[in-house]
């Protein structure tokens, strides 16, 4: 069999940890008889995007993302336009999509897991022009995003640190939203648009959700006194924010949401303004990605 030329795109500051050692790491455990590897670091944002698609124009087949979400957005989105493969090593803060995925954390075996060349198909979402493969939405978190951009100190414990500060000063937004042709219009903390259940490190909004169902999960969490946070965290972590009355869930395919006024909103984790009006609609199965065989999976 030929072999496939893969790239492995090395986001350097995601989850704020070196990847300085990723190439040998690759090198040590990639299977040659199967591929022919490259390396590209990223120098700024939008960089991965670029080298994905002159990559994707050129002869690669695979092409990896080493870091968090947002990394994965660039380069999903143009494997998707060029029907490459998409494979994932997790080097993110919350890495949400390869956590549901089930690809492994450690990266010697989630370089295993690309070994197995196990491809399968996965919804996508657009935010009226951009795509998301994990979670988009506005709200509390979207507002915490476009905060943590300028923060220099990444990883988990940031992401905790601001969040606090921030949340004692936050007011919940009304939101009115059409989902398959029925409005709603809620008061609420956060909107979050789900293609898979969690946000990152196994924190789940929607925790029934699938990514080859061809719909989006929109995932209310309702205006909460601030007591109420553990109890949040409680049901995120214990994947049941589906049993709790601060959280509700509509799924969809046709989706519009209109705020009283522009703010952010996150793709992937990634900050954005677009106005009062979104649309979001869904695209069945339409990025191939490497999942590990026990994902259960396969194109
Ligand atoms: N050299 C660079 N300098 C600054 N930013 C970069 C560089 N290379 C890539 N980026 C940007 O880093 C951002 C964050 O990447 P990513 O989302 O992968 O990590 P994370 O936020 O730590 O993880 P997660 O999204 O899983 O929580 C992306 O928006 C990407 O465009």
């Amino acid at each position: 069999m030929a072999k496939s030329n893969i790239l492995f795109i090395i986001n350097p500051i995601s989850g704020g940890k070196d990847k300085l050692k990723i190439p040998a790491i690759i090198d040590a455990n990639l299977d040659r008889s199967k591929f022919n590897p490259n390396y590209s670091f990223t120098e700024y944002v939008g960089h991965a995007a670029e080298i994905a698609e002159e990559a994707a124009n050129k002869n690669f087949d695979v092409i990896v993302a080493v870091g968090g979400d947002g990394t994965i957005n660039e380069i999903a989105t143009k494997v998707m336009q060029q029907q490459k493969i998409l494979g994932i090593i997790p080097f993110g803060s919350g890495n949400g999509l390869a956590r549901f995925l089930k690809i492994p954390m450690n990266t010697a075996k989630s370089i295993q897991v690309i070994n197995g060349l196990n491809v399968a198909k996965i919804d996508t979402g657009t935010f009226n022009d951009k795509f998301f493969f994990n979670m988009a939405g506005m709200g509390f978190d979207a507002h915490i995003s476009s905060v943590f951009v300028g923060n220099k100190k990444r990883g988990l414990s940031g992401y905790l640190k601001l969040g606090f500060k921030e949340m004692i000063n936050y007011k919940p937004e009304t939101y009115h939203l059409l989902i398959d042709g029925k409005g709603y219009t809620r008061k609420a903390f956060v909107v979050s648009v789900a293609n898979s259940s969690q946000y990152g490190n196994n924190a789940h909004v929607s925790p029934r959700a699938s990514v080859t169902d061809g719909l989006l999960d929109v995932c209310i969490i309702k205006s909460f006194p601030l007591y109420k946070i553990p109890l949040l965290a409680y049901h995120m972590l214990n994947a049941s924010t589906d049993e709790s009355d601060m959280v509700e869930i509509i799924r969809g395919k046709d989706i519009r949401i209109t705020r009283v006024e522009d703010a952010a909103i996150h793709i992937d984790g990634e900050p954005f303004f677009m106005g009062r009006d979104i649309a979001v609609s869904v695209s069945p199965l339409s990025l191939n990605v490497i999942v590990p065989a026990e994902a259960g999976m396969t194109i």
